[in-house]
């Protein structure tokens, strides 16, 4: 596989500088910077933000670098592919699962490189619309298939630890390409399948 970066470097470049600020932030909120218990908290987020952040440090079109010639040329899907982001308005996780599913058209990817996609794509500052479009359009661009379409399922901390706070909805969103655009009875395969 194409080597991939799974943290994120400008995180480890700037570690002192972050974990400075972050101490700043918990004496600004009024907490105790030098009480034992978050003595290593700036250094604990900071190593968390290089996991939590390492789609910054990929690309990718590279995750999907190895496929196969294959003549296979009706449905496959992967489903409950779990992410876990982080919402760009906020900085407040939202996770859930991702569902893929495409018709090949004489190019398929290895199935963990679709789980290797939903990672680079979700840890980094995202909405979940641009998520559910970006891995249709990397499908669409990579495999070339006859068509693809994608569901994501997310449940968003920012709607329930604050604001309405409304627990336990949850958003779900939808991109397809090529052939599930027109093809209704393929859209609904795929659907009644993901059940
Ligand atoms: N469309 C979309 N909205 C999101 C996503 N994640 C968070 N949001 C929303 O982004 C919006 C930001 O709204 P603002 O009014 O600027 O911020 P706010 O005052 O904190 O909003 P409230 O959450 O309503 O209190 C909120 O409605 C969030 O629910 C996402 O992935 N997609
Ligand atoms: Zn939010």
């Amino acid at each position: 596989m194409a080597s991939i970066e799974y943290k994120n470097v400008k995180v480890a470049e700037n570690r002192e500088l972050i974990e400075k600020h972050v101490r700043e932030i918990l004496r600004l909120i009024g907490e105790d910077v030098d009480r034992e218990g978050l003595l290593d908290t700036p250094a604990r987020v900071t190593r968390m933000y290089e996991e939590i952040f390492a789609g910054y440090s990929a690309n990718p079109r590279d995750v999907l670098g190895v496929t196969f010639d294959e003549q296979h040329e009706e449905l496959v899907i992967i489903k409950d592919i779990v992410y876990y982001s982080q919402c760009e308005h906020h900085m407040a996780p939202f996770f859930g699962k991702v569902h893929v599913g495409y018709l090949p058209s004489g190019k398929v990817a290895g199935l963990s490189k679709f789980a290797r996609l939903v990672d680079v794509i979700t840890r980094k500052l995202q909405v979940q619309e641009r998520i559910t479009s970006e891995i249709a359009d990397i499908l669409d661009e990579v495999l070339r298939p006859h068509g693809v379409m994608v569901v994501v399922e997310g449940e968003h901390m920012c709607m329930c630890s604050r604001g309405v706070k409304k627990y336990g909805s949850q958003t779900v969103t939808s991109a397809v390409r090529g052939s599930f655009r027109t093809d209704s009875t393929l859209r609904s395969e795929f659907l009644s399948l993901l059940k």
